[in-house]
Formats: C-alpha cells, sequence, structure tokens
C-alpha cells in the first residue's frame, strides 16, 4: 500500500482532503497538523520521511494571513518559500511525488484576460512573493503538481465566504470591495481534484507533472460573491451590503485588482469539467452554522 503525507491537515485544505480520503483504501494516510509536524523544522522532516517514506506528499500547510504577512515577513517566508524547498529536496531525495498550492495573488493585476500559467507573475504583497519563491522551489522535486488556485472557500470557518455568511445572517452592516475581479474556488473542488489525480498516479506512477491554474467560474467581485451568498442566505438583509472601493479599511497588504485564472490546461490535461461556485455555494450556505 502506497504512503500519503498531509501537512497543515488542520487548515481549510488539509480538512477537507483528510475526507476525501476517509473512505479509500489506496493509501495509508498520514494527516498531520502543525503541531505533529512543523515543516519548518528540518530535522522533524528528516525524520518523518526516513520513517515513512512517503510516496506522496501533500502540503497543505502554509502562511496564509495576507495582512499579516507585510508585518511578518521573516515567517511567512519561512514557512512558505524556505519550507517548501526543504519539502522539494526531501520528496527528490525519497522519490515522491509533491503537491502543492499556490495562489492568484502572485500576479499584480494589471492583465485584462484570464492569466494563463505561461503570464510572468508579478506579485504586488508578500504573501504572493513568498508563494512565488515556493513554486519555484518545488520544481526541484522532480515530480511535482503545483495548484495555482483563489478565493477558496468551503463551510468551515475562517474564509471570506463563511465570514460574509455569519455577518449576512445576523443583519450586521457589510462593506465588500467590488473593483477586485477572480475566480472563488470551493475547496471541496481542489479536494477532489487531488483526490482523482493521486489515484491516477497510483495506477499509473507517473503523471504530466506541473503547474496548472484552477480556480471556479464565473469570474466575479469580491462585492459580487458577497451578494450570492446574501441572496441565499439573507435575502431579507441584502439592504446591509455595501459596495465599496479597495482598499478595504485596514488592509495592510495591496491586492490584485485583477487575478481571474484560466483553468484550461487543468481541464484538458485531466478531462476535468470547470467548477461552478454559484452550484457549490448553494449547498455550502445550508451547511454553514453560526
Ligand atoms: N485560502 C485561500 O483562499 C487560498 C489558499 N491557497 C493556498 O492553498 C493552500 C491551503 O490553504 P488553506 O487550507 O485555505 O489555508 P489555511 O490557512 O486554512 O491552512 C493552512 C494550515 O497550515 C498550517 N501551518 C502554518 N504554518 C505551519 C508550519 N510551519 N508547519 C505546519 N503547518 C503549518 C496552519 O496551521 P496553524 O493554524 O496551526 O498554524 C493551517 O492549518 C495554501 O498553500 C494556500 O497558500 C491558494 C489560493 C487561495
Ligand atoms: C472580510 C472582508 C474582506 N473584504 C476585502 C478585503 C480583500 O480585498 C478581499 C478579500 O479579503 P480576505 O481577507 O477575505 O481575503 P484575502 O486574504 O485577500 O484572500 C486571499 O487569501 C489568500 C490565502 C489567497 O491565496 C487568495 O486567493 C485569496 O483567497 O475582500 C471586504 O471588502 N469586506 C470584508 O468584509
Amino acid at each position: 500500500m502506497k504512503t500519503l503525507l498531509i501537512t497543515g491537515a488542520a487548515g481549510q485544505l488539509g480538512q477537507l482532503l483528510r475526507r476525501q480520503y476517509a473512505a479509500q483504501r489506496q493509501f495509508k494516510v498520514l494527516a498531520c497538523d502543525s503541531a505533529m509536524l512543523d515543516i519548518t523544522d528540518d530535522s522533524a522532516l528528516q525524520r518523518l520521511f526516513s520513517a515513512v517514506r512517503p510516496d506522496i506528499v501533500i502540503n497543505c500547510a502554509a502562511y496564509t494571513a495576507v495582512d499579516s504577512a507585510e508585518q511578518q515577513p521573516e515567517r511567512c517566508m519561512l514557512v512558505n518559500a524556505v519550507a517548501s524547498a526543504s519539502l522539494a529536496a526531501l520528496c527528490r531525495q525519497y522519490d515522491s511525488l509533491l503537491i502543492s498550492f499556490s495562489t492568484d495573488y502572485v500576479f499584480d493585476g494589471q492583465h485584462n484576460a484570464p492569466y494563463t500559467e505561461s503570464d510572468p507573475a508579478s506579485p504586488l504583497n508578500l504573501y504572493g512573493k513568498s508563494k512565488l519563491l515556493a513554486e519555484d522551489a518545488v520544481v526541484q522535486a522532480g515530480r511535482y503538481i503545483t495548484f495555482r488556485t483563489s478565493w477558496l472557500f468551503s463551510a468551515l470557518p475562517g474564509n471570506f465566504a463563511s465570514s460574509i455568511w455569519r455577518r449576512a445572517v445576523r443583519g450586521e452592516p457589510v462593506s465588500v470591495v467590488s473593483d477586485q475581479l477572480g475566480g472563488p474556488t470551493p475547496a471541496s473542488a481542489l479536494a477532489e481534484a487531488v483526490y482523482r489525480l493521486t489515484m491516477d498516479y497510483a495506477a499509473q506512477t507517473c503523471l504530466p507533472y506541473g503547474l496548472y491554474h484552477f480556480c471556479g467560474y464565473p469570474y466575479c467581485s469580491w462585492y459580487d460573491f458577497a451578494k450570492a451568498i446574501y441572496q441565499l442566505a439573507a435575502p431579507q438583509h441584502q439592504h446591509c451590503l455595501t459596495a465599496i472601493n479597495s482598499p478595504f479599511p485596514g488592509s495592510l497588504a495591496v491586492r490584485p485588482a485583477y487575478s481571474c485564472l484560466d483553468s484550461s490546461l487543468f481541464q484538458r490535461t485531466f478531462t476535468q469539467p470547470a467548477t461552478d461556485w454559484r452550484t457549490e455555494i448553494e449547498s455550502y450556505v445550508k451547511k454553514m452554522r453560526v
């Protein structure tokens, strides 16, 4: 039986991946949260690889607090860039497949058509810079797949959608920027894509390695996304939602005005359909609890 290691397993994507692998028998899954495995601890990583010899590593561990990253640049770089390089080196040494996740925030937002994988990246904020360095670092694993994704959401607490939902049902006044466009992406759709890919890998031990964009459609603004949540969760409170221009008050990081990702390469290569976030948000709204 092949062994699959999930790092950052208590995060949004990590939790959904754990659920995704719960019912299968193809892999022995070792899911480590940050207390079990700190990916910045090189000796802990080496001990784990030596003991477990994972066939696949899915790195969900990341520093994702975009504003705080501006105040903690060293920590953000250490977790996202330096630790990714350590993981990649170990994956090369142990011949493991490394699956990683990057972000639409590697782009500066100057485009007016969806970004493809070959478009040059030029991040505006520290988080985006650290993830771009991570993208470069993971290549050294040899066997690697990087999903560059955007605006992940789920029914779990702590993401934009669940935060807006909570305030919508309470009827609190909410202001949301309408001048940043991107693609909301259901975290469960990404978890499912990763699951399918690892099943293919288990069957073939070979994949079209590389970087793939993965985001939901249709593209919209953060305000449009919030509006859709209001319409489903609390239409009686829609008057509480206001469109504003960025920056959102209190933001420390600059965000790209346009970060729509063209996911067609992934869809063609892996014969996967596009993901409509509107369908997903309906079921999420039903699952969300205050
Ligand atoms: N969320 C989004 O909208 C997007 C996310 N991505 C990328 O997708 C990936 C998954 O994101 P998501 O699940 O939403 O992020 P989360 O913030 O929900 O999860 C990240 C996890 O990483 C853990 N972590 C942080 N530092 C370390 C460390 N040193 N060692 C081990 N674990 C650590 C955190 O644990 P703890 O809380 O204990 O520190 C947390 O559980 C990330 O690479 C992110 O950059 C890309 C685009 C959009
Ligand atoms: C919560 C909130 C945010 N905003 C704005 C701030 C910002 O410009 C935008 C999104 O804010 P958030 O803080 O939720 O998300 P942000 O941290 O910008 O989101 C990013 O997370 C990282 C990890 C990624 O990789 C990105 O793809 C993206 O999902 O919406 C509002 O206008 N009103 C609000 O009530």
